[in-house]
């Protein structure tokens, strides 16, 4: 069934006519699939948290996963760089095909994986060090750079980040000694820095105030020329802002993928429709 918005929402609802004006406008241009998710399931011990989820995630595109608290955005997430290999009680099912390759075959080297596909997690979590060495240290480990090129990259992380104006002075300091948004912006500094094909972002502005959430959104536009983005968010304006795909899950469910603009305006599934309207949430 499909839904005209103008006629679906009451006047006073839920911003669904102001998402559907800042969704990003039509189709997006056609790119290849970076990665393909094919019956993805996940379990933690014997309690099921995915069922049967495939779509294709594009490459140089934002990809937004949006649906109510615990309907397994963030689990979704941590299978695509295999986060759960470090608990022996998760496991995951299907097949995710990175470049063609399955990323959950068992013969995979993680660490090689993790290079390609980083990942910002919801809490920060800087490595006990200086706020250069959190940057500099993937740097260090992946390639051979002289310490002028290290600190420019280090700095463009950094600037990218939108921490670069705060931290510039203090670079010696312990990042541990940064307040929970600035540990966050230094996260994604690390994680950007080394270059990754594909960036997962598990609501990477929720400790953020306007102005730096404004930066990182500028941030993940541009990263989409050299980067495939999926993003986490509750904030279904950043979504429509910034993503060019949308999944929308529930109860560990794919309910409907595709073009973000669509999702907003014409939603094929009901269950979208509430969600995006504010109905359900
Ligand atoms: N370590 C865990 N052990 C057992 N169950 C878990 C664990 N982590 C998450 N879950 C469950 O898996 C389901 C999906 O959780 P997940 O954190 O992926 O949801 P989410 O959509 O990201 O939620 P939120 O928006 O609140 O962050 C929930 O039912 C949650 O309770």
């Amino acid at each position: 069934m499909r839904h005209d918005l103008k006629t679906s929402f009451p006047p006073n609802s839920f911003g669904a006519q102001g998402l559907a004006a800042s969704a990003r406008a039509g189709e997006p241009l056609p790119s290849p699939v970076k990665l393909d998710l094919r019956h993805v399931g996940f379990r933690f011990g014997s309690k099921p948290a995915l069922h049967d989820i495939s779509f294709p995630i594009h490459a140089n595109r934002v990809t937004a996963l949006i649906g109510p608290s615990g309907c397994g955005k963030s689990t979704l997430l941590r299978v695509l760089n295999r986060m759960a290999d470090l608990y022996e009680d998760q496991h995951a099912e299907g097949q995710v095909l990175l470049d063609g390759q399955d990323i959950l075959a068992p013969d995979v080297d993680v660490l090689t994986l993790r290079r390609r596909v980083g990942m910002v997690t919801q809490k920060p979590s800087p490595f006990p060090m200086s706020i250069y060495d959190n940057v500099a240290i993937g740097l260090r480990l992946n390639e051979e750079l002289t310490g002028a090129q290290l600190d420019a990259r280090v700095e463009d992380a950094l600037r990218r980040a939108a921490l670069w104006e705060e931290v510039s002075g203090i670079l010696d300091h312990s990042a541990l000694s940064l307040s929970g948004g600035q540990q966050q912006r230094l996260c994604l500094a690390r994680t950007m820095a080394v270059g990754p094909e594909v960036i997962l972002l598990d609501e990477p502005c929720s400790a953020l105030d306007p102005i730096s959430t404004a930066r990182i959104e500028e941030t993940m536009e541009a990263l989409r020329s050299v980067s495939t983005l999926v993003i986490v968010t509750h904030n279904l304006q950043q979504a429509a802002r910034i993503a060019d795909y949308t999944a929308f899950l529930y109860l560990g469910e794919l309910v409907e993928f595709g073009p973000t603009a669509q999702m907003f305006t014409r939603p094929r599934e009901e269950r979208t429709l509430s969600y995006v309207s504010g109905r359900m949430g």
